[in-house]
């Protein structure tokens, strides 16, 4: 039995005077408070989160806290279970019903380092607890397989419901497809336009995902007939731009993010990530050398109003850990924290997107 003076509904005033700070309502108008009980001098309930990796988690339940002490009974004893639904603006979509974000990384330039900071933003998505997959969509050039220690795994093919589909690698409770799973790579094929539309096609059309909460697309370099296949063939939830600081890859960068901004393709720009932002030495991180430029990245994403997710430092160990197949952020480093940090900007951004913008659609543009 519950304290006789307090309410369920006495918990619900206090918390509805508490606002998510992103999405600008109170927790309760966002229907983000479950399972209220109350015991002997204590209260429990759920709060819903809108990511697992979500930046704020923190600062909402000392906010539920204090909101509970000021408005309710300054002694109750508050528990609070911070659990999460990741939120989707891709609903009732044909093709991946069940894949709440689609999350397009782009760079201009090659070699900036796009597959490695998809690998670690997927691998920090997952480590936060969310369902996540890749799809490697650098057809003619894949580096999942590589980056993941995959490269000998060969998906295999089951048929559900009667079709055959292609079972997604599971590494590190991540799903993927690369091309690199498929094909031989010392024997390249030459991958013309139709063709390797053609297979991202298959990536989508004829691969078994599941329930996702966040599928991530490593893009080619540039822009390209994926890059307009890809917009076609799924509502993307967003693009993410990285970059590294040269004035030369800033120039490529923009090219990438006005792709997106097109009036005829309309994918939001969720934020831009500055990749070799600095060189530091790990064992002397306070010491930065800003080798290629500094604050390249920060400027894109101010001239182009959107987000910088994140400054990644040029660490040996990240090259290291690409090589050896296990994603940085899966070590306990400074590096870990830098790709978490970004993961959760991203993942915070991709929640205010879901809660503002309208819902997304495959654009309809001639090739
Ligand atoms: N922050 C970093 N510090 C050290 N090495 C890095 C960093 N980011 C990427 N690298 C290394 O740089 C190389 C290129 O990175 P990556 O393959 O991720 O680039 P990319 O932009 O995806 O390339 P591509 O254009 O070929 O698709 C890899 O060897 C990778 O390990």
């Amino acid at each position: 039995m519950g304290d006789l003076k307090i309410k369920k509904e006495d918990i619900i005033r206090a918390l509805s005077t508490v606002q998510e700070p992103d999405l600008k309502k109170d927790l309760v108008t966002l229907n983000m408070i479950k399972d209220i009980e109350l015991g002997v001098g204590e209260v429990r309930f759920t709060v819903v989160l809108t990511t697992p990796a979500c930046p704020l988690k923190e600062r909402i339940r000392k906010e539920c806290e204090e909101a509970i002490h000021t408005h309710v009974d300054e002694n109750l004893s508050v528990v609070i279970d911070m659990t999460a639904d990741v939120t989707s603006s891709r609903v009732g979509t044909a093709l991946l019903p069940n894949v709440k974000n689609i999350i397009a990384i782009a760079s201009g330039k090659g070699g900036v380092g796009k597959s490695t900071v998809t690998a670690n933003l997927a691998m920090a998505l997952k480590l936060s607890g969310a369902k996540v997959g890749i799809i490697d969509a650098d057809i003619s050039g894949p580096s999942i397989p590589v980056m993941f220690g995959a490269e000998e795994m060969q998906p295999l093919v089951s048929q559900i419901d009667g079709k055959n589909m292609i079972q997604p690698i599971m590494q590190y409770g991540i799903k993927m497809i690369s091309m690199g799973f498929l094909a031989p790579q010392d024997n390249p094929v030459p991958w013309r336009g139709p063709m390797a539309t053609q297979a991202l096609r298959q990536f989508f059309s004829d691969t078994h995902w599941g329930e996702l909460d966040y599928l991530l697309i490593d893009l080619p370099p540039g822009t390209s007939d994926i890059h307009l296949s890809l917009v076609q063939l799924v509502p993307v939830t967003g693009a993410v731009i990285v970059t590294t600081p040269q004035k030369v890859a800033l120039a490529d960068a923009t090219k990438g993010l006005m792709f997106f901004r097109q009036p005829q393709i309309n994918v939001p720009v969720l934020g831009v990530i500055e990749n070799m932002a600095y060189f530091t030495p790990e064992e002397l991180p306070e010491n930065k050398y800003y080798i290629f430029g500094k604050d390249g990245g920060k400027n894109l994403a101010i001239k182009y109003e959107t987000d910088l997710l994140g400054e990644i430092p040029l660490v040996q160990s990240i090259r290291e850990a690409g090589d050896e197949g296990k994603p940085a952020v899966m070590s306990d480093s400074i590096i870990a924290s830098a790709f978490k940090q970004s993961a959760e900007l991203l993942a915070q951004q991709v929640a205010i997107r879901n809660a503002t913008k309208e819902k997304t659609k495959p654009v309809q543009v001639k090739v």
